[in-house]
């Protein structure tokens, strides 16, 4: 890891008194190895059958008073895949993320991950059952390091008690030492380990949203929700964040990709799903989307920049 910090930026750096604070120097005494942590990136054991149902979305349907915003809409993700869920503003991407992940209760119709329903499961049983999510405004703890905001996921799969947290018994030092080696990794592999002890809020945005992306693989998810992760970004940006999108897949984990740009759309997902007035009017590849009349007239209207 390089030390990135100049005389200016410090504000934006955190000193080495935050408890989970990185500099160099802390790690190196606490005895973790960054060249361990960095090796470590790609350490998931993976049993992929890719091509079967890992996700199945039945018949879901979400009212909001006389508003169905999510009408009836059935889709499949697949293992291993990149699957795109796209549609006009307000034609119900996020009520389904919604639905999926148990921010909202479905009117009807149910969620089954590997089989399981989600049903009438909270938002962070759904995340330990396996599917994660990011959201479209990000939500990170401000005051808390980019390597801490990834420790906080990794901290749901610690075993200590919180009194042996406190007694810093041996196996809480131990884990925390692994959670801050993998929360490293994952920084590693998202692409800002130099900026773990940098607090979140001080983080450049793209950073921020690679920051959110660390911290949802950090519950080790079957299935990763990305909700508009490229919101903001430059055209630089995106094609950087579709090269990490396509990373996170060659690395075993499925995604499920809601997204405005079009480009982006086309160019990593395997698979679309079309929403229209909460319907699903289309699943396909990206070619045969492209040209549906159907999608086609679904986006007439929309502002150039949205439509492929
Ligand atoms: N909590 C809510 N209460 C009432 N109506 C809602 C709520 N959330 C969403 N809606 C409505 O449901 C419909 C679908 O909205 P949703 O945000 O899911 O669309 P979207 O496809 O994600 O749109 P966008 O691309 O603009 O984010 C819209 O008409 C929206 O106004």
């Amino acid at each position: 890891m390089t030390d990135q910090r100049t005389p200016g930026s410090a504000p934006d750096e955190v000193p080495a008194t935050t408890e989970l604070g990185v500099n160099e120097e802390e790690l190196e005494a606490a005895g973790i190895d960054l060249a361990v942590a960095e090796a470590a990136a790609p350490d998931r054991e993976i049993a992929v059958e890719v091509g079967e149902n890992i996700v199945e979305v039945r018949n879901l349907t979400v009212k909001f008073g006389g508003l169905l915003a999510l009408d009836d809409v059935s889709f499949d993700i697949r293992r291993g895949e990149i699957l795109g869920l796209i549609g006009p503003n307000g034609a119900g991407k996020t009520t389904c993320f919604n639905a999926m992940t148990g921010v909202y209760k479905p009117t009807s119709g149910d969620v089954l991950l590997e089989g399981a329903s989600i049903k009438g499961q909270k938002q962070h049983r759904i995340t330990r059952m396996g599917l994660a999510r990011t959201f479209q405004n990000i939500r990170l703890f401000g005051e808390m390091t980019a390597l801490e905001n990834v420790v906080v996921g990794l901290d749901a799969r610690h075993r200590t008690s919180v009194p042996g947290a406190l007694l810093r018994l041996p196996r809480h030092t131990r884990e925390e030492k692994s959670a801050i080696e993998r929360g490293m990794a994952l920084l590693e592999f998202v692409g800002i380990a130099d900026h773990a002890g940098t607090l979140s809020r001080h983080l450049p945005y793209g950073y921020q949203r690679r920051l959110e992306i660390a911290r949802a693989l950090a519950t080790d998810p079957k299935v990763l929700c990305l909700d508009e992760p490229a919101a903001g970004f430059n055209p630089a940006e995106k094609e950087e964040l579709m090269e990490l999108i396509r990373t996170i897949r060659a690395d075993g984990y499925t995604v499920l990709l809601i997204e405005h740009d079009m480009k982006l759309v086309m160019g990593v997902t395997d698979r679309i799903v079309v929403l229209e007035f909460g319907r699903k009017i289309a699943d396909a590849v990206p070619h045969e989307i492209r040209n549906d009349p159907r999608v086609i007239a679904a986006y007439l209207g929309e502002p150039e920049d949205d439509v492929a």
